[in-house]
């Protein structure tokens, strides 16, 4: 709702009340309407003042409403009745003005931010565009590049730069509110014909089709696939063709369409997703409301290659204080100068002072003991690790977490390695782990709660989105990986080519189709996995070269690695480049010949594959695995996959993640599509739907929201 008082005697005071971000639900509008009318009709009142309640100001409509009927006044008439006024109406922006809360700021004749403000039209990550006027004033106030700019990337602005784009009139280090109450007064009975944005006429630039042009290549660039920023480009451009009103009804048109949109359904059900995994559960009954995390102030990375390094500087630079450790003297002085380069680079692109001085390097892992949580980074080797976490346990205080940073090895067998197993987690990030905002919290049956909710903690403030997930080979990511990996080296045997792959997974909608993504982040690293598991080899002579374990195996990734191909690193891999290290992915006619006598080899007769039983064959199996994973306890729920998903993988974010997908396609679909190819190749048991899905499947596709009640709680492990 919204508040109305009078202050200083003439000035009428609306305050937007809707915690915790002052959206725009039905009774705020409905409030700001009535409290405007109210103002306008109170002759002492000589102006008026729209502030939000907790230093917020508005985070624009109210997303929950979106799936609903539309109840109340809608916004574009209450921002028009504002505008309007008789009386000056000034903004006072504290906190935030996000999407329908800057369309509101921007229809009233001043605004007057706080310096610690947030500007921003948001909508296009909603799969929107500001459909409040947003995309018709915002040009007519700060020029039409400046627009596009803000409208198609969704980027949010300072108080500071929105004063320079000409945004705000004023800014603030005090209150933010009292300094609005004395800027009305100051302009109480002056004139507002200047003041209306709408009559603004938008400024054109010589070289306007080409800006648009420019902008439009932009958004097909970064958006794969996305809707809303082409159809932000578009609403921007009626701002500078048609008059204000005719512009008004070309943004209610285009609006119309994303907002009926499966990708806006499918943005707005992942915006909910994001936040819905800080409010985690194990299998064993923990919760994020009944856990405590415990306090840390010093932790320890041991193990500085790559991931350690990223892990040192993301700790650092929230705040922590760090023990760096790797005991070959080399390699630590070249971890040294690899941290300090990239906080020097961070600080820089952030703005913020350099975190040098909370890190002290050793060469002795006695260097961790008085450390409140560690985290093992060294090489992906069961022995190594259980070594350290014997090392670790002997070492560290009392009550220390110990972590690991492991893509996949058991967590049980590390903790049993301890003497506290109940203090170890897996903490999985992801590469680079200052970058990626993706971390897999892994919590193994012994695993105590306070631990859980502690390194849930920790990533929450190293700006991690963290996912709670159980203990099983892969944790939630890898494991359903290896599904789609599969997949793709089965399509290569059967006919198709790494290029084609990719290709039907870029148009999906990843930035990098599977194949480029392994000759990015190097073929050797599974081939060790693999070998380690026994898989290189077939376990007797007389076995098939393709089976293992009674199943279907590819040995197509082996063999490359055989040839020394481990991808972009040694130039070379399911493509060519220019050199090691070259990054741009060339088509190989080796790797043709090699797969054509692969084929020849086994017997296999290439056949054509068309684009859809790649997307379906990849995409089913890893949801399918999805699925077993939610039956299996996993992950507490589709949420939880589906921003691993988004974070971690690459999955298109307009596509909600892989169970929003499956849920849009349709649960009965995906069966049926599996039992089909389940029945060509019965030897791969990803193609097996699993019990869950077929669950859901039956009882007609319940939405989203509803599988967690009909999956089962699997008992507890304590
Ligand atoms: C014609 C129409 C045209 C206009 C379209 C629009 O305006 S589209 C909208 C354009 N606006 C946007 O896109 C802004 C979207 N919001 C944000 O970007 C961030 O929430 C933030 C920067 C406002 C605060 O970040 P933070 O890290 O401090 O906090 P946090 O992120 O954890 O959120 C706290 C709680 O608030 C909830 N909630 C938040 N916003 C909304 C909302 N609009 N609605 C409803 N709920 C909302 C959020 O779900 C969470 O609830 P939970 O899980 O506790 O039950």
């Amino acid at each position: 709702m919204a508040f109305y008082s009078r202050v200083s005697g003439s000035v009428g005071m609306i305050t937007l009340q809707n915690p915790p971000v002052n959206a725009l639900s039905a009774a705020v509008r409905q409030g700001i309407v009535d409290t405007m009318h109210r103002a306008l009709s109170e002759p002492e009142v000589k102006s008026v003042v729209i502030c939000g309640q907790n230093g917020k100001f508005c985070g624009g409509a109210d997303i929950r409403e979106f799936g609903a009927t539309m109840a109340g006044p809608p916004l574009v008439p209450m921002v028009h009745l504002i505008e309007a006024a008789s009386k000056p109406v000034v903004a006072a922006i504290e906190g935030i003005a996000l999407g329908g809360g800057l369309e509101l700021a921007l229809s009233c004749h001043y605004r007057i931010a706080h310096s610690k403000a947030r500007l921003g039209f948001p909508e296009v990550a909603l799969g929107l565009l500001p459909g409040a006027g947003g995309t018709q004033r915002l040009p007519r106030l700060v020029g039409v590049p400046a627009a596009l700019d803000l409208i198609t990337t969704g980027r949010h602005v300072t108080a500071a730069e929105a004063r320079q784009l000409g945004i705000v009139d004023e800014v603030t280090e005090l209150n933010a509110v009292d300094a609005a109450v004395k800027f009305a007064q100051s302009v109480a009975g002056k004139s507002l014909d200047a003041r209306r944005i709408s009559t603004y006429p938008c400024p054109r630039p010589p070289d306007l089709d080409a800006i648009f042009e420019r902008a439009m290549q932009q958004v097909r660039r970064s958006s794969r696939g996305a809707i809303a920023p082409g159809t932000c480009v578009q609403a921007v451009h009626a701002a500078v063709t048609l008059p204000y009103a005719k512009g008004m009804e070309r943004e209610r048109e285009l609006f119309s369409v994303l907002f009926n949109s499966g990708q806006a359904r499918a943005l707005q059900y992942y915006f909910f997703a994001q936040r819905a995994v800080s409010r985690w559960s194990t299998a064993n009954g923990a919760r994020w409301d009944t856990s405590k995390p415990r306090p840390v102030r010093k932790a320890a990375v041991i193990g500085l290659g790559t991931m350690g390094r990223g892990i040192t500087v993301s700790l650092a630079q929230a705040g922590f204080t760090v023990v760096a450790v790797e005991t070959q003297e080399k390699q630590l002085s070249e971890a040294k100068q690899g941290v300090s380069g990239m906080l020097e680079r961070g600080a820089k692109r952030r703005g913020v002072p350099l975190a040098h001085d909370k890190i002290k390097y050793s060469c002795s892992v006695q260097a961790v003991a008085d450390a409140d949580l560690v985290i093992e980074a060294v090489f992906e080797d069961m022995a190594l690790k259980k070594t350290v976490f014997q090392q670790l346990s002997a070492i560290c205080k009392p009550g220390a977490l110990l972590c690991t940073n492991t893509s996949g090895l058991d967590i049980d067998e590390l903790a049993s390695q301890t003497q506290s197993p109940e203090l170890v987690v897996g903490m999985h990030f992801f590469a680079p782990a200052h970058v990626m905002q993706l971390l897999e919290v892994v919590y193994g049956p012994r695993s105590s709660p306070e631990a859980v909710a502690t390194a849930m903690q920790v990533g929450k403030k190293m700006g991690k989105v963290s996912v709670a997930v159980g203990n099983c080979r892969g944790f939630v990511g890898n494991r359903m990986l290896k599904q789609y990996l599969e997949q793709a080296f089965f399509l290569l045997e059967e006919g198709a080519t790494p290029e084609q792959v990719d290709q039907v997974l870029e148009e999906f909608g990843f930035a990098m189709g599977v194949f480029k993504v392994s000759d990015l982040s190097g073929l050797d690293v599974g081939w060790k996995v693999r070998k380690a598991d026994g898989l290189v080899s077939p376990a007797s002579t007389g076995t098939s070269a393709r089976i293992r374990g009674g199943s279907r195996y590819s040995p197509l990734g082996d063999l490359l690695c055989e040839r020394g191909r481990f991808g972009q690193k040694t130039g070379k891999g399911w493509y060519q480049y220019d050199k090691p290290g070259g990054r741009v992915a060339k088509v190989d006619p080796w790797l043709h010949g090699f797969l054509e006598d692969y084929r020849a080899q086994h017997g296999l007769v290439a056949r054509r594959i068309d684009h859809q039983e790649v997307l379906e064959r990849c995409l089913y199996t890893l949801i399918n695995e999805g699925f077993q994973i939610l039956q299996d306890g996993i992950a507490a729920g589709p949420e939880d996959i589906d921003v691993i998903y988004v974070l971690g993988y690459g999955w298109p974010r307009h596509r909600g993640g892989p169970m929003f997908y499956a849920s849009q396609v349709g649960l009965d679909k995906v069966v049926e599509r599996l039992e089909h190819y389940q029945q060509i190749h019965p030897d791969v048991p990803g193609l097996q739907p699993s019990r869950l899905l077929r669950k859901l499947a039956a009882i007609n596709n319940p939405a989203i929201h509803k599988w967690r009640e009909v999956i089962q709680k699997p008992r507890s492990q304590l």
